[in-house]
């Protein structure tokens, strides 16, 4: 006999039970097949690349088309997708309009470290292209799944964050925080250091200030963590406190840095506020701001709101002060 129910949908807004239900049936049943890793069929492979020139894996087209294929019939007009050039109609009447990144982290896939798929969810505008490049605070609901030693589903309606742990004794979704929130004082920064010659003054001004220590103006030590997926990063923050930035740099092709607005950016920023913590984009509220085409990135910082505004306050400081050795900085003690 099919499994009828894949989440505890007493805690799901009745209108959204039929998409949210598809989302964690699709990602029990992708659960199954990355915690088989190289039992299944090359879930890594390379097939090519996607319309935006990004590396394309197996398990991100496998994702893309399971995802689309279940959510037809829940109530999604517009379906926007990291693995599609263009907006798809599943259901011309539906009042939705849903947008995911289906595999997020996929140059982990083949060293079994946590990946995950992030979604956001609004009511369908009257155009394909309305229902996503509008201001992102009109999300109604946005969350992830991560697929990591315990599968877990983070999901806002806009009144908190919930977590759902999925039970592998019978394939439910259950919850296990009802309303959870940032943890304020971690001393961890996530940034991929790799490209420190390539950020602008501020950003490496706020790095070199953390990696300083109990020696420089922060008077204390920092740890720092790089996972390279974006959903183990924004889980780690939402459960311990940081802070993680992928800002803009000079390579070229990363002028506004690498992550996407519409589907990886604005959900994962619903749910950091959701949180009591704060997501911009160097300075500016994320949540304020909209996607001018389908796959627009976003420079992207979020953590706990004291971590955060002090990065923002590093971009207002004026150039030769940001130069300025550190241990000048006063402003910036403690
Ligand atoms: O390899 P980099 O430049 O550190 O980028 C890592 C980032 O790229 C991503 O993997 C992009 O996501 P996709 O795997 O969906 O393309 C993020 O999850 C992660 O934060
Ligand atoms: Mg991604
Ligand atoms: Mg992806």
């Amino acid at each position: 006999m099919s499994k009828t129910s894949y989440i505890e949908t007493e805690h799901v807004p009745v209108t959204l039970r039929p998409m949210i239900e598809a989302l964690c049936r699709v990602g029990s049943k992708l659960s199954l097949r990355i915690a088989r890793g190289p039992l299944e069929e090359r879930l890594g492979a390379n097939l090519g690349s996607n319309s935006d020139g990004d590396t394309q894996k197996a398990l991100d087209v496998i994702a893309d088309q399971a995802f689309a294929d279940a959510l037809r019939g829940t109530g999604v007009r517009h379906y926007a997708s990291e693995e599609r050039e263009t907006i798809e109609v599943l259901d011309p009447d539906g009042e939705f309009a849903l947008a995911i990144d289906p595999l997020d982290g996929s140059s982990n896939i083949d060293v079994n470290v946590s990946i995950g798929t992030i979604f956001s969810i609004y009511p369908a505008g009257d155009t394909a292209e309305n229902s996503f490049l509008r201001p992102s605070d009109e999300q109604i609901a946005a969350g992830y799944l991560i697929y990591g030693p315990q599968t877990t589903l983070m999901i806002t309606f806009g009144q908190g964050v919930l977590q759902f742990v999925r039970d592998p004794l019978d394939g439910e979704f259950k919850l296990v925080v009802e309303t959870l929130t940032i943890p304020e004082g971690a001393r961890e920064f996530a940034i991929n250091a790799s490209n420190y010659r390539h950020w602008s003054k501020p950003i490496r001004a706020y790095i070199d200030d953390c990696l300083a220590g109990v020696e420089g103006p922060r008077d204390k030590n920092f740890n720092m963590r790089w996972v390279a997926s974006l959903v183990a990063e924004t889980h780690r923050i939402l459960t311990r406190g940081g802070i993680f930035l992928y800002p803009s740099d000079d390579r070229p092709g990363y002028e506004q840095g690498r992550l996407r607005m519409v589907y990886e950016c604005a959900p994962i920023a619903m749910l950091v506020e959701q949180a009591g913590g704060q997501a911009t984009s160097g300075c500016d509220r994320l949540l304020g701001q909209q996607a001018e085409t389908l796959h627009a990135r976003t420079p992207l910082i979020f953590g706990s709101a004291d971590k955060v505004s002090r990065v923002c306050a590093y971009h207002d400081l004026p150039e030769h002060e940001v130069s300025a050795l550190f241990g000048n900085r006063g402003l910036f003690r403690a």
